[in-house]
């Protein structure tokens, strides 16, 4: 179980790539954004290769493969296609989320509970290949058991619900329900990460709770390194993390 105060900054470049592909140009490189981050303090780097291939693109998983000082976290549907894109380039950490062509982003978590033989069979054959899988779910306590009991070693809280609350108290309950989903997944023996929609004003709650194991977090990096750069972004960032851990 992890206890520690010791918090990991994922950062998420996949908006770096959604700029690139808005024109269709060479820039701005994800590649050369990881290595920045890794630089400012990045404990890894976060792709999700969607389906639509709309922002990170095959190109950039394999690059990052073979330059990454740390390590990569895979986003990935549940897809044969990204399967065995998963086996080919077996990567450290591979989360696997619930993806939709529609959505403007990841709205839920992986319905675990719903689909446990399905889940359980992916957790296995990438667990083959080396990969730590963690499974992208909602704070809630059937999808923590159910992602035990496929054998996921890790799970990702989506704060999404928290980041969009808006009154003191919806910000509050949704905080609670985080809280409540750490000390569940802790208990059932999983390393808990969390992210998504995570921002310079809402980060800091969120990393104060303890036995967190990791924030993965991008827009809101790639938002602000328009205006400081990228490496000041993640620098940020992880001194803001790891100043609210501590207390
Ligand atoms: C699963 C997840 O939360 C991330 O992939 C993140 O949201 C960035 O990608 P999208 O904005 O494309 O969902
Ligand atoms: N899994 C969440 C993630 O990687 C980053 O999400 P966001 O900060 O881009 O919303």
């Amino acid at each position: 179980m992890t206890t520690s105060n010791r918090i990991l900054l994922g950062v998420n470049i996949d908006h770096v790539a959604t700029l690139r592909q808005a024109r269709g140009t060479r820039y701005p490189d994800p590649v050369k954004a990881a290595l920045d981050a890794e630089e400012a303090g990045a404990d890894g780097i976060t792709v999700h290769l969607r389906e639509d291939r709309r922002h990170i693109q095959e190109r950039d998983v394999l690059l990052l493969k073979d330059v990454l000082q740390t390590r990569m976290n895979f986003e990935m549907g549940v897809t044969e296609e990204m399967m065995a894109f998963a086996e080919r380039i077996r990567p450290a950490h591979i989360c696997l989320v619930p993806e939709t062509r529609q959505e403007l982003t990841t709205e839920g978590g992986l319905d675990v509970a719903g689909q446990e033989a399905r889940i359980k069979a992916a957790v296995e054959r990438l667990s083959k290949i080396g990969s730590e899988v963690s499974l992208f779910i909602d704070a809630d306590e059937r999808q923590i058991e159910a992602s035990r009991r496929v054998g996921a070693p890790a799970i990702e809280l989506h704060t999404g619900r928290y980041a969009d609350a808006t009154t003191p108290t919806e910000v509050a309950d949704e905080l609670q329900r985080i809280i409540d989903g750490v000390n569940c997944g802790l208990n059932e023996g999983l390393i808990v990460n969390a992210g998504h929609g995570l921002h310079y004003h809402n980060v800091e709650a969120v990393a104060a709770i303890k036995g967190i194991n990791e924030l993965n977090i991008g827009h809101a990096l790639v938002a602000h390194a328009l205006f400081v750069g990228f490496k000041g972004a993640v620098a940020e960032m992880k001194a803001l993390i790891l100043a609210a851990a501590k207390h």
